[in-house]
């Protein structure tokens, strides 16, 4: 595959990948279609070499420390490796994950459905009931690959602060685009990144 050595933010139409600043680090992502009409640059924290994504850990530790975060919580399936990243930097050695997968022990959990960027179907994010102790007036930190539509975010931080979460930082490795502005409200002031992809758009 050919290699644009344009900078962060410039659009590659021929080979199909676009490089984008993420913290420190320039990293290569595939453009996929996202649906009829809709392309975006993929981030998919399982294709990150394991050395780029630490380092993404660290930087993206150094920006959520000031917020002093009790715990973080993050949403399967790709915000996982990014929240054990940042968490020993942070001090923490612990973190919840609000599930997607249904499962006969989470049934009597709470749950808030979500249909993200990717997503066909809708999903629900679960709040494990036996993980609500650890959230109940914690200073939480929701820490996710990417925001986009920002509805995974809006609905985690939905579902935290009925459980008495303090949210006090909404970090990501990426937003994409500025849909998720809205989708947030007021708790967009709280996003913290790494860097910015383009919106998904109908002419990457
Ligand atoms: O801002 P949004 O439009 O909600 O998109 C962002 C979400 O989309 C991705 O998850 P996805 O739903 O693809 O699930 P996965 O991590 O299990 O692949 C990503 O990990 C975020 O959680």
């Amino acid at each position: 595959m050919r290699r644009s050595r344009s900078p962060p933010d410039r659009r590659c139409d021929v080979d199909r990948t676009y490089l984008a600043r993420m913290g420190s680090q320039e990293i290569e992502l595939p453009i996929v279609d996202l649906g009829p009409g809709k392309q975006a640059a993929l981030l998919m924290t399982i294709d990150l070499p394991v050395s780029v994504l630490a380092q993404a850990g660290r930087e993206l530790a150094d920006l959520v420390r000031e917020r002093k975060p009790d715990i973080i919580v993050t949403a399967a399936t790709l915000g996982i490796p990014v929240a054990i990243a940042v968490a020993p930097h942070l001090g923490l050695d612990e973190y919840v994950v609000l599930q997607k997968s249904r499962k006969w022990h989470l049934r009597d959990s709470p749950s808030v459905e979500v249909t993200s960027v990717t997503t066909i179907d809708a999903q629900r994010l679960t709040l494990d009931a036996r993980r609500l102790a650890s959230i109940d007036g914690a200073r939480v930190a929701f820490i996710d690959d990417v925001i986009s539509t920002g509805r995974s975010a809006a609905a985690a931080l939905d579902l935290l602060t009925r459980h008495g979460a303090q949210i006090v930082s909404v970090a990501a490795l990426m937003t994409e685009g500025d849909e998720w502005r809205s989708a947030l409200g007021e708790s967009a002031d709280l996003v913290q990144s790494l860097g910015r992809l383009p919106a998904v758009t109908e002419d990457f």
